[in-house]
């Protein structure tokens, strides 16, 4: 009988690794001496020593390569979520998590860490100090979270200690840092349109937004401590900065710091909200003759206007889970790495 060669523990891959937190976790696996395969749809850069699969993770025979001889898979890939396109969110997040899943127990993999988001207990109301029992949204917000939601029961089901295969699934907030694609390029693009000029909202919200090195800490603490007999198998856990800010201040730091004005005048949430809504439903009947993509979607006015920041003592007690880079420092850093979004650059 053939033996069955044993994968490395410090043999990992990464799917998703092209992306903003997947690089950064494949930059601090790779300083850490672990060796990483990466896998993407595209490839958005080099690094000595590190092998590239392009493919689409719901195709199994493409993923297989890269996982081979990987005892370890990170699953941070996801459709952006500005996209509206449902039937892409279901074939990527839901089929092709299950594709992941599978891949990963045809090849032998004995630990699977999902990128997962606080977002799957998000329906657009107030969450202050959310914990991790609290029940999946049951209206979630939109297609994104509908699938994010489902993607995590299927981690987190398959984790099976008879089969040797043991998952847990991160649930990082409000990810910001050097090459992000979406917080702070979002936010100046609105901002030089002239529409960031409003506070929706009394401007009191706490948020949590997590600085991406706080999160690959999280993701990397995970994996070191997932093992058969640990309480963390098969569990989701919250990764903030665990200093929930006030939505506002957040964005007004960001923006000053660029050089652009922070927003001053008040708007009531549920007009705002209302708008939204309504120009949400117009984009969907008009789509087949005209195409626009709101700024102001109801999904990010109620993220804009509502409490969400959560409890992170789980992390802290199962995984020894403490933040390594301030919010101050964090955005700092963010707001260095972003020369040509700078006001008049
Ligand atoms: N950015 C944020 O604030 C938060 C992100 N998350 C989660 O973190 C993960 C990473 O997000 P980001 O780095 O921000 O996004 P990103 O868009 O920068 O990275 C996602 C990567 O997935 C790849 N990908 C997409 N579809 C694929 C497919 N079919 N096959 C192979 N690769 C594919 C993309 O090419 C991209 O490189 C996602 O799972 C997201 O849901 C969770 C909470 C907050
Ligand atoms: C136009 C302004 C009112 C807002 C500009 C900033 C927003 C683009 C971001 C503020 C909170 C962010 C956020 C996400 C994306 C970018 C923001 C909406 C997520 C939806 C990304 C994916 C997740 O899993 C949850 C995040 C929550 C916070």
């Amino acid at each position: 009988m053939a033996t069955r060669v044993r994968p490395s523990n410090k043999r990992c891959a990464v799917i998703g690794g092209s992306g903003f937190l997947g690089r950064h976790l494949v930059e601090t696996l790779v300083d850490r001496g672990y060796s990483v395969s990466v896998f993407d749809i595209r490839q958005s850069y080099e690094l000595p020593g590190l092998t590239f699969h392009l493919g689409d993770l719901c195709d199994e025979q493409a993923l297989l390569p890269a996982l081979k001889n990987a005892s370890l898979v990170f699953h941070c890939a996801s459709p952006a979520p500005a996209s509206d396109d449902r039937e892409l969110f279901e074939r990527v997040n839901i089929q092709g998590t299950r594709t992941v899943i599978q891949a990963c127990l045809e090849a032998g993999v004995q630990k699977l860490v999902l990128t997962s988001s606080a977002s799957v207990v998000f329906e657009g109301k107030d969450i202050k100090n959310g914990q991790e029992d609290l029940p999946y949204a049951r209206k979630p917000i939109d297609y994104y979270t509908e699938t994010k939601i489902e993607q995590e029961k299927l981690v987190l089901q398959a984790c099976d200690r008879e089969k040797d295969f043991l998952t847990v699934a991160i649930r990082p907030h409000g990810i910001f840092g050097p090459r992000d694609p979406q917080l702070v390029p979002i936010l100046v693009d609105t901002a030089r349109r002239g529409k960031m000029k409003f506070i929706i909202g009394d401007g009191t919200n706490l948020v949590d937004f997590t600085f991406v090195e706080n999160v690959v800490h999280g993701h990397i603490l995970a994996a070191e401590n997932l093992r058969p007999n640990s309480p963390i198998c098969g569990k989701p856990y919250h990764i903030t900065n665990d200093e929930p800010v006030r939505f506002w201040d957040f964005m007004s730091e960001v923006l000053v710091a660029l050089g652009y004005a922070a927003p001053r005048f008040h708007l009531p949430y549920i007009l705002v909200y209302g708008l939204a809504l309504l120009l949400w439903l117009l984009s969907m009947i008009l789509r087949p003759v005209l195409s626009f993509k709101p700024t102001f979607t109801p999904m990010r006015v109620a993220l804009a206007g509502t409490h969400h920041y959560y409890s992170c003592d789980r992390a802290k007690q199962d995984l020894g889970y403490k933040p390594v880079v301030s919010l101050k420092e964090g955005i700092q850093r963010t707001v260095q790495s972003y020369p040509h979004l700078r006001k008049g650059a």
